[in-house]
């Protein structure tokens, strides 16, 4: 085996078997110009390369070089995906050298703007695409794919990409964004991941309209044909590819995610990385910050603006930490208020509109609707936003958390960075550089009064790679919340003194 075979493309075929142009048109065994000449002699492609002879540090630097000439990030994620495409070492090693740089190119913000337009980006396939016309049908495709031993799926419907909602058949970037961390970031070899949209249309007007949408082009599919397409596609993954299958649930709107979740999290080997890869990131950075305001878990009050799947994952996995530090579930479910698009989630709410999820949480008190005065009533500790709506964390509620609280804990989780609940600048500005900031989106430093300020992504991209690699390693058959909730600690563990110090709730 050559040096630049690396371990990501093993164990699939013999690589000496594939020879001549078909060696450099495989992504998994091309190795671009680092073949040597006597690679190039031995496997029959003299002639079809420039003759230079790279290390793969001077490949990297080209790469570089070539990323840096695009000035726009969408057209570097371009450049990106086409070098994936055709040579997935490389793309693999750049990502490994430039993480921090390359992530917000490769997933989120730009993964968002990707779907947004990735039926006119469309240059290669990624991925299958599953439809509702292949209802009864659903194994038959699955046997399309060339590869037999696929150890994990993301899939999604393209219904809530992200904050930008439904984009239909484009929402495909998400699971190839995904899976391309669990490669970049969790180890796992990229012949063992598939990412799969299942299109069952899209109520996306602009992509229906849109001449270049290259999804079917109907409303959504819903009620028992869409369960029974769901349904037939969970067999199909276990009969195709064994019940240790790991199938990660991505961006299906809320209704379906949870319902989903529940049907099938006790039978199949499955999560839903919103609602449960999402609480694990953000419990793991209210974790990180009792370290700093120096109190228990139990001692803070947490309000939610937006009671969606991320928040009501958090929610969930905050009262199993909390019953850790030993109080019981309702006095865990007191210390936390929720609020919805009718306003403060309270029992007997005139306006109704609470689900058996969100009632948990439904406490006695008088209905409040302008989140401002919510803040200023039930005085939280712990804001924490997931509800999509730039902005709604003003300047006026930023400064009552700084008033009521030393160090104000504040989430604006929302995707990509123009839905989330305010900048890092508003947060640090409005509250006198006191908060304690943490973001779905990546932000970069601000300087406040002479001081910077390194703000943390609570991204569930700090979770789902090491969640399916542990999965995945242990031949899990069903994944419980608490894997997430030992992931949260794990993770709040690894944060320094350092990263508090910069005002990080995480690592790099
Ligand atoms: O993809 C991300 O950046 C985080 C996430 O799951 C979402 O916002 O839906
Ligand atoms: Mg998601």
């Amino acid at each position: 085996m050559d040096e630049h075979e690396s371990n990501l493309t093993d164990n699939r075929h013999c690589p000496s078997l594939i020879r001549g142009i078909d060696r450099l048109r495989d992504s998994s065994l091309n190795n671009g110009l680092a073949f040597s000449r006597e690679d190039r002699q031995r496997l029959g492609i003299q002639g079809l390369l420039p003759p230079k002879v790279r290390t793969s540090e001077d490949q990297l630097k080209h790469c570089r070089k070539h990323l840096d000439r695009y000035e726009k990030n969408i057209d570097k994620y371009i450049y990106l995906m086409g070098l994936l495409e055709r040579h997935e070492n490389l793309f693999f090693m750049l990502m490994e050298k430039y993480t921090s740089e390359l992530l917000p190119l490769v997933y989120t913000p730009t993964v968002g703007a990707a779907c947004q337009m990735f039926s006119s980006l469309y240059m290669h396939n990624r991925g299958m695409y599953i439809t509702i016309f292949d209802k009864g049908y659903v194994y038959d495709v699955l046997r399309n794919w060339p590869e037999n031993d696929v150890r994990a799926i993301v899939v999604t419907d393209g219904e809530r990409i992200l904050g930008i909602g439904d984009q239909g058949t484009d929402g495909m970037g998400i699971p190839i964004g995904k899976l391309c961390l669990y490669t970049a970031l969790g180890g796992i070899k990229p012949h063992y991941c598939l990412p799969i949209t299942l299109d069952v249309g899209t109520n996306s007007k602009a992509k229906l309209d849109d001449e270049l949408y290259m999804g079917i082009r109907q409303r959504r599919v819903t009620g028992q044909m869409y369960d029974e397409f769901l349904d037939e596609f969970m067999h199909a993954v276990v009969k195709r590819f064994g019940r240790k299958c790991l199938i990660q649930f991505e961006d299906f709107a809320n209704a379906n995610a949870f319902r989903l979740l529940e049907k099938y999290r006790n039978t199949f080997c499955t999560f839903n990385d919103d609602i449960q890869g999402t609480a694990g990131v953000a419990v793991a950075g209210v974790l990180a910050s009792l370290r700093i305001t120096n109190k228990k878990l139990i001692n803070n009050v947490i309000l939610f603006q937006g009671a969606g799947e991320a928040n009501l994952g958090i929610a969930e996995l905050l009262v199993m930490a909390m019953k850790e530090e030993g109080i019981s579930e309702a006095e865990a479910r007191s210390k936390i208020w929720m609020v919805d698009s009718k306003g403060l989630i309270v029992k007997d709410r005139p306006e109704g509109g609470i689900n058996h999820h969100k009632a948990l949480y439904a406490h006695a008190h008088e209905p409040i609707k302008c989140l401002e005065e919510i803040v200023r009533t039930i005085k939280p500790t712990i804001l924490i936003g997931a509800s999509a709506i730039a902005g709604v964390f003003t300047k006026e509620i930023l400064q009552e958390m700084a008033k009521n609280n030393d160090r104000p804990v504040i989430f604006a989780l929302s995707n990509p960075t123009d839905k989330a609940e305010c900048t890092a600048e508003e947060a640090y500005t409005y509250t006198d550089g006191r908060c304690i900031f943490a973001s779905g989106s990546p932000f970069p430093p601000v300087t406040y009064k002479g001081k910077k300020y390194y703000p943390g992504q609570g991204n569930n991209s700090y979770i789902f790679p090491g969640v399916a690699l542990g999965v995945i390693c242990s031949g899990m058959l069903t994944i419980d919340n608490e894997t997430f909730l030992i992931a949260a600690r794990a993770l709040a563990n690894i944060v320094d003194e350092e990263d508090l110090s910069r005002g990080s709730l995480y690592p790099p």
